[in-house]
């Protein structure tokens, strides 16, 4: 187990600025998920952590060892890092075991260790025969892992493991990796641009947006103190509203809400308020209203409302209530939507 640790770290391709002062610490054995829109640079981080590029600037540290810095770089291989690549790239002509030997050193290719680490990534034994072709895709990403594994890394990089399954095998898959990880106590970093895979892999959740990383901490805080409204849309559905301030909060057109975190730098002209749609209560105008429900689309199991907030400047809220709920709306029926817990307070646009 040992401590991850990147500062100042830049990297460009030819003119193209692709990471910007990227300082990020993963502490010995915990997980740490990178997320970040296509192309803002979360598959070249881990290129540089793993030592297949360069950085230009900025150093890469594991424990006490430098692998990157000004006039320094260890080679890739001798870093002690595994990397599991989106597909897997398992060798198609090895079967499951040899793929999994070929991740140990030439002499150390100790069929004790192999099975064992098939176990670790809950890997039938009975599939050490086959070849890449004869499995699920969330078996070859297991396999992958078990090889990366094999020769104990000190850290494991996982460039989006899971964004090739389809749902259901996403999910368990995803499941069986934390176990494995959670069980090898490696020091792991994961990137992904899915939110909420990002939020629930480990202990600390690091958003990266054109090549700079704006946001870090633990998924629960992140989620709920967003640096910006555009970092909390990002992480999940979110409605934003105008706010003025009021006494013991702001008022916004769905009435006055507590400030849960205030990001104006204590602005006395209020600026902006975040919600999230779980803390919205819906029902039947009973007298008052302060919004009407704009449309109602059956979805299966829920059905998804859009919400026309009351007064001067209306704003569509888009919400999701069980089916059995979502058949009491319809188009142009006034209703009161209550909010529970205060919101996060950002300036004006
Ligand atoms: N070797 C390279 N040469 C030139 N440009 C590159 C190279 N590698 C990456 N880039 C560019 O750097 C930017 C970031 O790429 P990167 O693959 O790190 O993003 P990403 O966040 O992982 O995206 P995705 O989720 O789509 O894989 C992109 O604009 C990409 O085109």
């Amino acid at each position: 187990m040992t401590t991850l640790s990147l500062t100042g770290v830049a990297k460009s391709f030819g003119r193209v600025e692709v990471l910007r002062d990227v300082s990020l610490t993963v502490p010995a054995g915990t997980r740490t998920a990178v997320v970040g829109a296509s192309g803002s640079g979360k598959s070249t981080l881990l290129r540089l952590i793993a030592g297949f590029e360069r950085a230009d600037i900025g150093s890469i540290s594991l424990g006490s060892t430098t692998l990157a810095a000004p006039g320094r770089f260890v080679a890739a291989h001798r870093r002690g890092i595994g990397y599991v690549a989106q597909d897997g790239a398992l060798f198609p002509h090895l079967t499951v075991e040899q793929n999994v030997r070929f991740g140990l050193p030439r002499r150390r290719r100790d069929p004790v260790r192999v099975r064992e680490v098939m176990e670790l990534a809950s890997l039938d034994p009975e599939l050490a025969g086959r070849y890449p072709h004869q499995l699920s895709g969330g078996q070859q990403q297991r396999v992958a892992l078990a090889r990366a594994l094999a020769p104990r890394p000190a850290v494991v990089l996982l460039d989006e493991p899971f964004s090739a399954l389809d749902t259901g095998l996403r999910e368990q898959t995803r499941q069986a990796v934390i176990d494995a990880l959670e069980a090898s106590g490696v020091t792991t970093v994961l990137v992904t641009h899915d939110h909420d895979e990002a939020l629930s892999f480990g202990g600390q959740i690091a958003v990266i947006a054109a090549g700079r990383l704006v946001q870090s901490g633990a998924p629960a805080a992140v989620f709920d103190n967003p640096v910006s409204t555009e970092i909390a849309a990002f992480l999940g559905a979110a409605i934003v509203l105008p706010a003025s301030p009021s006494p013991g909060g702001v008022d916004c057109a769905l009435g006055r809400v507590a400030v849960r975190h205030d990001r104006t730098g204590g602005s006395a002209s209020g600026g902006r308020v975040l919600l999230r749609p779980a803390q919205l209560g819906l029902s039947p105008a009973n007298g008052t209203h302060n919004a009407v429900v704009e449309d109602v689309r059956p979805r299966g199991s829920h059905a998804e409302l859009l919400l026309r907030t009351a007064g001067a400047a209306p704003v569509l809220i888009p919400l999701r209530v069980p089916a059995h709920e979502g058949s009491g709306y319809h188009a142009g029926m006034p209703v009161s939507v209550t909010v529970a817990g205060g919101g996060v307070l950002y300036p004006a646009d």
